[in-house]
């Protein structure tokens, strides 16, 4: 059975996609750890409510500590196979690169490629982006992460239509909706 460790910066809904699909028998591995950057995250609820371990890694916490390397050390002591960013807003540096690769995967709320990855397109501001830009179709981008943001080879992309009003609001709302399914079915691809 595979082990995944999370990284996530907010609420981690990704990872509890994962974790109901695990439960559900949909998912043959198990969440080993979670890890964030923010002690404030909504994850680190979700890790209390289905006892899964969990650490906050940030310069607050160990300012005189290499984060990537603390963060490495932490997924390597829970032997994780996979680490899934569910929302996780820094960028992945070359020790955890190096030690997992072509097993990081990212979860991305835009069609990549496109201007709606990289620096600065994370959580809302994409949304934003597509909306302003009057585009007809958005969608999930799941890929492999390499050492640019948004840039890793491509998992699995599933798009949607955008309505004649639609807003940055609800289109965060149908692209999360949309995540669930292509998060689940990106697994099943990468686990087979
Ligand atoms: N090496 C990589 N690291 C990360 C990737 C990746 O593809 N390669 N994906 C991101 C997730 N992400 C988009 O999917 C993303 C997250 C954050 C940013 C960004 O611009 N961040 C800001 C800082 C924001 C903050 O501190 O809250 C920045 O770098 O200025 C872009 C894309 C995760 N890591
Ligand atoms: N560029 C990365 C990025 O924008 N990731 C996005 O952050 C959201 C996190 O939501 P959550 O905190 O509810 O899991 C998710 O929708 C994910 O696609």
């Amino acid at each position: 059975m595979k082990k995944i460790g999370i990284l996530a910066s907010y609420n981690g809904s990704g990872f509890e996609t994962i974790q109901k699909a695990i439960e559900d028998g949909i998912l043959d591995a198990k969440v080993e750890v979670i890890i964030t950057n923010n002690s404030d995250a909504g994850v680190l609820e979700k890790a209390k409510k289905y006892g899964i371990k969990s650490f906050v890694i940030n310069s607050k916490l160990f300012p005189n500590e290499n984060l990537d390397l603390k963060i490495v050390q932490t997924l390597k002591e829970f032997a994780c196979d996979y680490i899934f960013l569910s929302g996780y807003m820094k960028k992945i540096e070359d020790n955890l690169l190096k030690t997992f690769p072509n097993k990081i995967i990212n979860t991305h709320p835009a069609i990549l490629p496109s201007i709606y990855g990289g620096k600065g397109m994370y959580g809302h501001f994409v949304h934003e982006a597509v909306v302003k830009n009057g585009e007809k179709k958005s969608g999930v981008t799941i890929h492999y992460v390499n050492e640019n943001y948004d840039e890793g080879e491509k998992i699995l992309i599933k798009e949607l239509e955008l309505s004649e009003n639609e807003t940055a609001e609800t289109l965060e709302t149908k692209i999360k909706d949309l995540e669930k399914i292509a998060i689940v079915e990106a697994f099943k691809k990468v686990l087979a």
